[in-house]
């Protein structure tokens, strides 16, 4: 499978929803970076299973054990790896999904891709579980970046038409980002958050799923990073988020609403402030031009699709019989996904931003 990523640094993830353990190996890490692992714990935190209605019920400690690349709390420069054990399976609410593939999962694909050898328990390989080495990973990546300068914050952008706040294009501050990114659920209206939740337990009480959109900035990115044509910001940015199971769309700055802008509109005048520097008077580029970054915030948003597993009844097949069959899935699932995945878009970020620093 291709669960290996980076052109600079090198990320391999393995593991499955219900296997012993999943994990994460990091390589080409600049060596003696200090590694706080409280740290890493709050970010893990934020995207662990089992924290309230919004989320799974499945209950996992989310701890990581790191079994080399680390000494003295200092990364040693030789691959990072690490480990997180799965406790909490219930397998046996997997058993009839080999059968009968659940629409809007990777069971029908994942089947024929790997000759029905896929691990269906959990989601295998496929499972949103899997972004718990992702949060790991961008949190050990974070801390490094934030030596050199740069903060990443995200926030709920929308769950069905509840609508955050957005970030300001040009003026989201590191301050900003900070009040966000070691909170659970982060918003920046808490108005907003409300009426979230209204919409996810709306959804989970219909026996349903709701969608939403993340928004993330990184701010702190020097003027200058980024390559023609292949390895831009865009490029690599896209590359990992779409790594994130159920993100189906990833705008930046404007985004989608380019296309019904007029170029007087869209291009962001240059000036240069009060300490020389060149700046952008709107942000619609998202901070990058040519695929390089122009100083300004990077802004990106992802659409998270609803979330596949629903209590309703559903049409499938069955694959055994080749005939037309219902579903209902029995498990644990995420009324919505958009809470615990905000980290993981942080977590996105920072290791695009090191993979294109290093
Ligand atoms: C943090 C997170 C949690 C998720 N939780 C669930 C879940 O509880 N149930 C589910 O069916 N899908 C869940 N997903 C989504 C599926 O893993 C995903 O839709 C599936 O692997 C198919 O991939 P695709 O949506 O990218 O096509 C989650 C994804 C993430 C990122
Ligand atoms: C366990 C996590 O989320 C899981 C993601 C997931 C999926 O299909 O993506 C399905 C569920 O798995 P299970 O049926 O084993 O409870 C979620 O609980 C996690 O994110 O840590």
């Amino acid at each position: 499978m291709a669960s290996t990523w980076g052109e600079n640094i090198k990320l391999s993830i393995f593991g499955g929803s219900h296997t012993e353990a999943i994990g994460v190996v990091l390589d080409n890490l600049p060596p003696n970076e200090k590694i706080d692992m409280e740290k890493i714990r709050v970010q893990m935190a934020r995207r662990a299973p089992g924290k309230d209605k919004t989320a799974t019920t499945r209950l996992e400690a989310d701890e990581p054990q790191v079994l080399s690349g680390l000494f003295n709390g200092v990364t040693t420069g030789a691959p990072l790896a690490a480990i997180i054990a799965n406790t909490n399976t219930r397998s046996k609410d997997y058993s009839d999904l080999k059968i009968h593939p659940r629409p809007g999962h990777a069971d029908y694909t994942a089947s024929v891709r790997y000759d029905g050898a896929n691990d269906i328990r959990g989601g295998g390989h496929f499972s949103g579980r899997l972004t718990a080495c992702l949060v790991f990973a961008g949190a050990v990546c974070r801390q490094i970046l934030e030596r050199r300068g740069i903060t990443i914050g995200a926030h709920a952008y929308a769950v069905g038409s509840a609508k955050d706040t957005p970030f300001d294009p040009v003026n989201v501050s590191k301050d900003d980002l900070n009040a966000l990114n070691t909170r659970f659920f982060a918003v920046n209206s808490p108005k907003a958050e409300e009426k979230m939740r209204a919409e996810i337990e709306a959804a989970r009480l219909d026996a349903d799923s709701i969608g939403g959109i993340i928004e993330c900035a990184a701010v702190g990115v020097p003027a200058g990073i980024g390559s023609p044509m292949f390895g831009g910001i865009e490029n690599v940015f896209a590359s990992i988020l779409y790594g994130i199971p159920a993100v189906k769309g990833v705008e930046f700055g404007a985004g989608f609403d380019v296309a019904c802008m007029r170029g007087s509109e869209n291009n962001d005048a240059f000036y240069y402030d009060e300490n020389g520097l060149v700046r952008t008077k709107t942000n619609n580029a998202g901070g990058i031009l040519g695929g390089i970054t122009t100083g300004m915030p990077i802004l990106f948003r992802i659409a998270v699709k609803p979330t596949p597993s629903i209590g309703r009844e559903q049409h499938t097949v069955d694959l055994t019989t080749k005939t037309n069959a219902d579903l209902t899935i029995h498990g644990r699932h995420d009324p919505c996904i958009v809470p615990r995945a905000i980290p993981v878009a942080e977590a996105a970020a920072a290791l695009a931003l090191m993979d294109l620093l290093r």
